[in-house]
């Protein structure tokens, strides 16, 4: 199951099957698939944190119940269900923390990987164990990671499936942060708290001009750049912002 709670504007998202590792189950991905939509529907939400429960982040999907769809109609709909709502919440309008507080593996490290920002724990790990299962990542794993860390150590990482530990995600740039052993709810709670504190608008536009540059070329990345600062120029938060400043000696 998956466990939303929530705070203001951010949510907690808890992958709830400590017996599996909290590996997903199809009634756990359409949960998700579903909370991902129902979360772009909603104005007032602005982070999202995703987790697992009890020491696990996720195991990816679960081996047991999926022994039992073996045909390629099976392996699209999973794929696609996965892979939707993971590229939605690549371009929703709220922010997606990962916080990696145990083992992540296949799917599991393709969903952290979806995030906008991943905080692992010291003695978390993540491996892209899909070629032990003779699959190639699905999810979108695959291209998420080759642009992350480049062609090579993407095809290294997928054709090993050895595990990489903290410090290696973060010299490779799979992680923002890194927490102490059990903490990695609590600094991806404070890195939250540090988003929620700036202008909602200006971070959605932050996150929107990051990705949208991905996928676009560079001059017209950086003419959608310059427009979405020209709005934001324009509105009152900024204006209320400079004013904090030029009236600070007045105060
Ligand atoms: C189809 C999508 C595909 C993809 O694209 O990659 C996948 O995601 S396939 C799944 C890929 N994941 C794995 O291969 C992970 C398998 N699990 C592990 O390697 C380990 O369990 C762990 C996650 C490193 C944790 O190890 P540990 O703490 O030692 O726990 P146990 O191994 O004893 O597990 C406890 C319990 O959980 C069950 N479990 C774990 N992972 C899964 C899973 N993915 N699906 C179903 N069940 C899982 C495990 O079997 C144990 O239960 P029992 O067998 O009843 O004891």
């Amino acid at each position: 199951m998956l466990r939303i709670t929530r705070e203001g504007g951010l949510a907690l998202w808890t992958v709830d099957r400590p017996h599996r590792r909290n590996a997903m189950d199809w009634a756990t991905m359409e949960t998700f698939a579903r909370a991902v939509e129902e979360a772009c529907a909603d104005p007032t939400l602005r982070v999202v944190i995703l987790t697992g429960a009890e020491g696990a982040f996720l195991s990816g999907a679960d081996l047991y119940e999926l022994s039992s769809y073996r045909t390629e109609a099976d392996g699209r709909r999973l794929s696609t269900l996965m892979g939707e709502a993971l590229r939605r919440m690549e371009t929703a309008p709220w922010i997606s923390i990962a916080a990696i507080n145990g083992p992540a593996r296949g799917g599991g490290a393709e969903v952290a990987l979806a995030c906008d920002l991943r905080v692992m724990a010291e003695d978390a790990d993540l491996a892209f164990v899909q070629i032990t299962w003779a699959l190639p990542p699905g999810w979108g794993g695959g291209q998420r990671l080759r642009r992350r860390v480049g062609l090579g150590r993407a095809m290294e990482l997928l054709l090993t499936a050895r595990r990489i530990g903290a410090s290696e995600a973060l010299q490779l740039g799979l992680v923002e942060r890194i927490a102490p052993a059990g903490q990695a709810l609590a600094v991806a709670r404070a890195l939250a708290e540090e988003i929620l504190q700036w202008d909602a608008e200006a971070v959605r536009a932050v996150k929107a001009l990051l990705r949208e540059g991905e996928e676009m070329p560079y001059e017209a990345a950086l003419a959608a750049e310059r427009e979405r600062f020209a709005r934001l120029w324009a509105a009152p938060a900024h204006w209320a912002a400079k004013a904090r400043f030029l009236n600070r000696r007045s105060m």
